[in-house]
């Protein structure tokens, strides 16, 4: 691996109340990657999230960035925190004002932030919405816009954390699609989610949190999401595809639908 932008040795995160969130967790995040952090309720991963984002200081080891510091504040810029609640992101009077946040604070020319709060808009579906104050917005129009808060000054990583929580079927293609984008573009990706059914659309790499917060597997989506001992171990089942596939006794299961109907066709049994 060339220098990682995250590379995370030996955390260890114990809240004040004594609760283990973190126990030895190590890892090393290559750019342009997309990683999916995973594991039941309660196993650390918005701890690790905020963690890795420098929002929480570990109780034990290290998070170097770009093979430059361990100082999360001075690569502010390059690093995008989407946390789980939205609340913790927008604290201006109107979405737009959050929005260009950002932007403003990096020295943005305020045509480019204009430019950039409409591409978001667009994308996100919050045209209607840019003058309303934040509070006022419902869970999935929150959550919509503090993810454009931190999309708006072009961070190259973006850790985010339940990204599509709250968020319709529709809107929650919409947020994919720009993620989409972003990675195509070069943005490194790590997607924190409880849910094995969003990790392949989101990862092509998993990492496995136990209950304790400790590491329990981190490899290619298709090989973890296709190990049920291993997923066990962690509380987690693996996607509804795969426990079909292993109902019929079928080899080589697939982590998602497209997957599966490639299977299939090739078995004769589904034509597109
Ligand atoms: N402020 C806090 N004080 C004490 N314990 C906390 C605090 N915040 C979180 N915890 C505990 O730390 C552990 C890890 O919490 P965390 O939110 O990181 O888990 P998670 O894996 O993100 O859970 P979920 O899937 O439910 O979002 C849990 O046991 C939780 O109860």
């Amino acid at each position: 691996m060339t220098t990682p932008v995250l590379r995370a040795r030996d955390l260890h995160y114990a809240y004040p109340d004594g609760t283990v969130a973190l126990s030895g967790i190590d890892l090393d995040v290559a750019a342009g990657e997309r990683v999916a952090v995973t594991g039941p309720n309660g196993s650390g991963k918005s701890t690790l999230l905020q963690v890795l984002g420098g929002l929480v200081e570990p109780s034990g080891g290290h998070v170097e960035y770009f093979g430059e510091t361990t100082t999360a504040e001075t690569v502010r810029e390059r690093l995008g925190v989407v946390l789980q609640d939205p609340d913790d992101s927008l604290f201006n009077t109107t979405v737009r004002a959050d929005i260009e946040y950002g932007p403003a604070q990096l020295g943005v020319p305020r045509e480019e932030a204009d430019r950039r709060v409409r591409v978001l808009a667009d994308a996100l579906d919050l045209d209607g919405l840019l003058d309303k104050p934040p509070h006022r917005l419902s869970g999935g129009e929150k959550k919509r816009a503090a993810l454009a808060c931190v999309l708006s000054f072009e961070p190259c990583v973006l850790l985010l954390d339940e990204p599509t929580s709250a968020v319709d079927a529709p809107r929650t293609a919409d947020v994919l699609d720009i993620l989409d984008r972003r990675h195509r573009a070069g943005t490194t990706l790590v997607t924190v989610t409880p849910d094995v059914e969003l990790i392949p659309r989101v990862a092509d790499r998993v990492v496995v949190v136990g209950p304790a917060g400790e590491l329990v597997a981190d490899g290619p989506v298709a090989d973890v999401l296709t190990d049920p001992e291993t997923l066990a171990t962690a509380g987690l089942e693996p996607p509804a595809t795969v426990r079909l596939f292993d109902r019929l006794g079928w080899d080589d299961p697939p982590v998602d639908v497209d997957d599966a109907l490639d299977r299939l066709e090739a078995k004769g049994l589904a034509r597109r």
